[in-house]
């Protein structure tokens, strides 16, 4: 293995899976793989690239930073010489962490010297500039994150948002100096102060730039984004290569469960119940049990071959309702199991396609669906939407997911997904 991912969720580590396995051309794509979690033993010796995805985003801290470690040092076996540390595109995190503690952690563990972070990721219009996170084109506490039900993002000055969560000084490397150039930028990141530097970076060509600048980077932290240039660093003088692995499509049932509360997600499905059967989960009705899986498989069942979504996802005012009712946690934790519970006994049924929107719920349905078919790496199929690829679980018998960052997605997302992943591109 060349390049170690270590993600704080699952559609996070799909969508820095498809950038590092897609590359900027086709022959600049790595052998790539995501894994649920830190695996017990050795990876396939084929595999260029391993991203292995954790459910730490909004874990407590401790907990986050010994996950990332335990990680690291799993890729460190694999032989990686380069690690990144993915967060959102949208820097989801608090006030009180886990984006700065789990990079001071992984950076000391390597003894970096300088650490980057980079949250940008232009096609999606996660932009920054001047130490400022955009969102198609609005300051991000003004982009709807600033309602995300876990992170709420009140503050779109995330040098200043980074310095809340770590001892270390945040420095800047500013967009004037990126757009010089890789040399620029190597030299500017060489003379700061700071251990710890927001990257600016507005296109992919800035995201390039910073790719050959950051060569001999122990390790980088970002978006997908900041992987767009890391893949040739290491194909410099090989022979061209094809990338990733060849996918050709699966049939059989098909289910969609939504988790996500963001404006992207509830206009998906507003789309999707145009002309498709739709089951909108009573919050309240799983807090006090009245709401089982057992009746979301049964809608399931009984809707079979007409993409059947399943979805909890409701307004800010909703969410805000519910949470001041039992605590955000506990309402979280609920939802999470509901999904995972469902997700295990349509894996085990034989359901083929399962679509899933929002982070940790994704995280839940592929934990539950990859515990189901013993863990198996997933690998990486065509992107669907920008940052969300096919991903094919299991060799013999394969599930394929495509788990969707809430955010990302055109608004028909759902049923295009379904329809990808049967035919297979
Ligand atoms: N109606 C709801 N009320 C309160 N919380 C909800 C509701 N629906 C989903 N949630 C919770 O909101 C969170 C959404 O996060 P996530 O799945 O990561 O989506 P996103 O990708 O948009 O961040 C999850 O913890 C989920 O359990
Ligand atoms: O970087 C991104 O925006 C995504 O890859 C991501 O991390 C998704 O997180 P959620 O929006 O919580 O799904």
């Amino acid at each position: 293995m060349k390049i170690g991912v270590i993600a704080d969720d699952f559609t996070g580590a799909s969508d820095i899976a498809n950038t590092l396995a897609k590359g900027v051309e086709p022959e600049d794509g790595l052998q790539t793989a995501q894994f649920p979690g830190t695996p017990t033993a050795p990876a396939d010796k084929e595999i260029e690239a391993g991203v292995i995805s954790l459910k730490s985003r909004t874990a407590p801290v401790e907990e986050a930073v010994a996950d990332s470690l335990r990680a690291l040092r799993w890729l460190k076996d694999q032989g990686c010489q380069q690690f990144i540390f993915k967060y959102c595109s949208t820097f989801d995190s608090t006030k009180e962490g886990n984006i700065g503690p789990v990079a001071e952690a992984l950076a000391n563990e390597l003894s970096a010297q300088k650490v980057v972070f980079c949250p940008a990721f232009p096609t999606t219009g996660r932009t920054v500039f001047q130490g400022h996170l955009f969102v198609l084109g609005k300051l991000l506490n003004e982009s709807g994150m600033e309602n995300h039900p876990l992170t709420p993002m009140t503050d779109a000055n995330i040098r200043r948002w980074l310095h809340y969560q770590t001892e270390e000084a945040v420095g800047l490397v500013p967009i004037d100096t990126v757009k010089q150039g890789s040399e620029a930028i190597a030299a500017a990141l060489q003379k700061a102060d700071e251990r710890f530097v927001i990257g600016d970076a507005i296109s992919d060509e800035d995201l390039l730039a910073w790719g050959e600048a950051l060569k001999d980077a122990k390790l980088i932290t970002g978006g997908s984004g900041i992987a767009l240039g890391l893949p040739r660093n290491f194909l410099r003088g090989t022979s061209p290569k094809s990338a990733g692995s060849v996918f050709t499509g699966i049939a059989g049932p098909a289910a969609i469960l939504a988790g996500s509360c963001s404006g992207a997600t509830r206009g998906q499905i507003d789309v999707h119940a145009e002309s498709h059967p739709t089951f909108a989960i009573d919050v309240p009705g799983v807090m006090s049990g009245d709401v089982t899986t057992q009746m979301l498989l049964e809608f399931f069942e009984a809707h079979s071959g007409q993409a059947p979504l399943v979805y909890s996802s409701g307004s800010p005012d909703d969410v805000r309702a519910i949470q001041s009712q039992f605590g955000q946690e506990v309402v979280a934790e609920k939802l999470d199991n509901l999904f995972a519970d469902v997700a295990r006994e349509l894996a085990e049924t034989g359901y083929k396609r399962i679509v899933v929107a929002g982070g940790e719920t994704s995280g839940a349905v592929a934990k539950a669906v990859s515990e189901a078919l013993g863990s198996p790496a997933m690998s990486i199929g065509p992107e669907i939407d920008p940052g969300v690829p096919v991903l094919s679980v299991g060799k013999s018998e394969p599930i394929v997911l495509a788990l969707k960052s809430g955010n990302f997605g055109a608004p028909d997302f759902f049923a295009k997904a379904l329809r990808m992943m049967e035919a297979g591109k």
